[in-house]
């Protein structure tokens, strides 16, 4: 391995400027807020005000690649010009592409996201374990490999979510490369078989697989073998407030990251007014988990 882990990198930054993860989410409704064209170059105007306003003073960025995916390759070119200004000045990237797929297709979304030196690369990637945790593993040994993490979608932050990560399932009977250390006939909710997928593959130490967590309600998750890294999104616009993340997530903060975007991108397009908000935003979080 060629470098620092990815626990490591996080720790590092954290201990810099704080556990906020800020979202750059380009909606068609902020674009027209903030007096900018629906197009690849409006998108290009937001990204670029956001980088001005956040790197350097939060530890973490996440672009929502679905809305530069609108624009189709411009919006692609613009999201790969945004990620690699955020990354060269120091500040981490997580893409949220939520990609998930089986075997050589997954090692491919693995490259292009995870790769060495290919045009998207970045620091993390939001990853869907729902065609099996063990589908995952190309992402895994990439991510390992270069000191980058993965962030599995365990408990989502929306509604609709719970019906599926809720469901119950017998230990053992869909997946055994899913449900390390759940035994035979024990009975698991899919999200927390995530969970314990997530904990066998961290045993190496490296807290490269993440899981995300939404911080709108109880999880209803037994977090307390889960060290590594926790994305909790939710804050600010789905309605989850900074007491909800310190009693959700009172056992487990140390890698705990919450993620807003809609809350301090609403401030825009000032760049003065942005930076506040994720300064204001950030220095809550950390007061209240402190
Ligand atoms: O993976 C994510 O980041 C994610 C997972 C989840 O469960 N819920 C969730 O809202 N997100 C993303 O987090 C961001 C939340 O945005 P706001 O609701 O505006 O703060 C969006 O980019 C969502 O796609």
């Amino acid at each position: 391995m060629s470098q620092l882990s990815w626990g490591s990198r996080l720790r590092s930054a954290i201990a810099d400027r704080g556990r906020l993860c800020v979202g750059i989410d380009p909606h068609p409704s902020l674009l027209r807020a903030w007096g900018l064209p629906e197009t690849a170059g409006g998108v290009e105007t937001f990204a670029e005000i956001c980088v001005e306003a956040f790197v350097g003073d939060v530890a973490l960025v996440k672009p929502q690649v679905a809305f530069f995916e609108a624009y189709g390759s411009a919006g692609y070119a613009v999201l790969e010009r945004t990620i690699s200004v955020v990354r060269a000045a120091g500040t981490l990237v997580i893409a949220d592409a939520k990609r998930g797929d089986i075997g050589s297709t997954m090692a491919a979304y693995s490259q292009a996201w995870l790769g060495e030196d290919t045009p998207l690369a970045s620091d993390a990637v939001t990853v869907s374990p729902y065609l099996g945790f063990g589908a995952l593993e190309p992402a895994v040994e990439l991510a390992t490999e270069h000191g980058r993490g993965l962030f599995v979608l365990a408990r989502t932050s929306n509604p609709e979510g719970g019906r599926l990560q809720g469901a119950r399932l017998l230990g053992g009977q869909l997946d055994a490369a899913d449900l390390s250390g759940v035994s035979a006939g024990e009975s698991v909710s899919v999200a927390q078989s995530i969970v314990d997928a997530a904990v066998a593959q961290n045993r190496d130490g490296l807290d490269t697989v993440g899981l995300v967590v939404g911080a709108t309600r109880g999880h209803g998750l037994d977090l307390s073998e889960f060290s590594g890294p926790i994305l909790a999104p939710g804050l600010g616009a789905q309605g989850a407030t900074v007491a909800d993340l310190a009693e959700i997530f009172r056992d487990s903060r140390e890698l705990l990251l919450p993620n807003t975007s809609r809350d301090v991108l609403r401030h825009g397009p000032s760049v003065s007014a942005l930076r506040e908000a994720a300064e204001r935003v950030r220095d809550d979080v950390e007061n209240g988990l402190a």
